[in-house]
């Protein structure tokens, strides 16, 4: 399908630059962490990029479950499902970046619609990842609490790259989106458009051509890099916490990468310099798009994307 002839690009938002910490879960502080993010967005969109959306929500999905799992423990109220939270979290989400986009882009005068889409993205139901959780959701725990909550309650926990303790669920790998037709009609409207938010919501095929939900939470950026492939996006870009991506992350001898081939990514990946379940996926999710024809892929944090943009800072990854 032709695109509009402006650049597009697919930038994914991570959950934790929404949702900081155990501190920060309020609406007021989600808002806050979404209007910063979308001032940047802003940027781009002012220097000419069409931008399709893309971002976590494995702090706001964890939230959500567990506010569903206490209000029915104490209040006898119905459970939500998992893939619902996810739903859910795409419109929360999805909502706070819609309303300070718009307002964003309205006091620049730039007059261009955003919108989000609600997306389903289509996984195996024999993925052997349902049987060993990896995605990590909600706040973070200490390892005394973590380990309570798992003989409790029966939650799988894990240490979170250094972080602290989370709670895990299946993270099925993303094969399709279902709503791929509607997102890139909306591009090549010049909608800006949010989309496969928490890596979209994961549904499987029945096998009688019905899609039903299932109880998973998607790598965003894994399905933010399969949105990326199936519109042929000029870059793909992943926003998190860092500037750059680093060789002995966090030791004496760290080292930032400034670009990297997609040959040397992969064998830094073997060197173990990107950890499991933080930096791995973002990497391995470049890697994928990059393999599929995508030009150039950068990895850098919200305030320094229109720096990187002009080739000043960021981890730029090329084939
Ligand atoms: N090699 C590395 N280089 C840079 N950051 C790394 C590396 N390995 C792990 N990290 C951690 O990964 C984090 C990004 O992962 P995460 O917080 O899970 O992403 P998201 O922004 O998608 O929520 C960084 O903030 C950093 O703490
Ligand atoms: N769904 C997902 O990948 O969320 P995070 O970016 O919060 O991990």
């Amino acid at each position: 399908m032709k695109m509009s002839r402006k650049k597009t690009a697919v930038i994914a938002i991570g959950g934790n630059s929404l949702i900081k910490d155990n501190a920060h879960q309020k609406i007021e502080d989600q808002y806050q962490a979404a209007k910063e993010t979308c001032y940047h967005i802003a940027d781009m969109i002012e220097a000419g990029w069409n931008v399709a959306i893309g971002h976590g929500n494995g702090p706001q999905v964890g939230l959500i479950l567990r506010q569903s799992e206490v209000a029915a423990k104490v209040e006898h109220l119905p459970e939500t499902p998992l893939d619902v939270c996810g739903a859910e979290s795409q419109g929360l989400i999805g909502y706070l970046l819609q309303q300070n986009l718009q307002n964003e882009l309205f006091r620049r005068k730039i007059h261009q619609n955003v919108a989000t889409v609600i997306t389903q993205v289509l996984v195996d139901k024999n993925d052997p990842a349902f049987q060993h959780p990896t995605k990590p959701i909600g706040g973070f725990m200490t390892e005394e609490e973590a380990k309570r909550k798992a003989e409790e309650l029966g939650w799988t926990v894990v240490e979170d790259a250094g972080r602290g303790w989370r709670r895990v669920v299946a993270s099925p790998d993303p094969k399709e989106v279902v709503e791929l037709d509607t997102i890139k009609a909306l591009i090549e409207a010049g909608v800006i458009v949010i989309t496969v938010g928490g890596g979209g919501i994961p549904v499987i095929d029945k096998g009688d051509g019905d899609y039903v939900g299932i109880a998973a939470v998607i790598d965003k950026d894994f399905a933010s890099s399969l949105l990326a492939q199936e519109i042929n996006a000029d870059i793909f870009i992943i926003s998190t916490a860092v500037e750059k991506v680093a060789l002995n992350y966090g030791k004496p001898n760290e080292k930032l990468i400034d670009r990297m081939t997609v040959a040397e990514a992969k064998q830094y990946i073997q060197e173990g310099h990107f950890a499991k379940g933080s930096m791995l996926p973002k990497v391995q999710a470049c890697i994928r798009y990059l393999e599929a024809g995508g030009k150039e892929a950068l990895i850098t944090s919200p305030e320094n994307i229109g720096r990187a943009l002009r080739g000043e800072t960021g981890t730029w990854i090329v084939p």
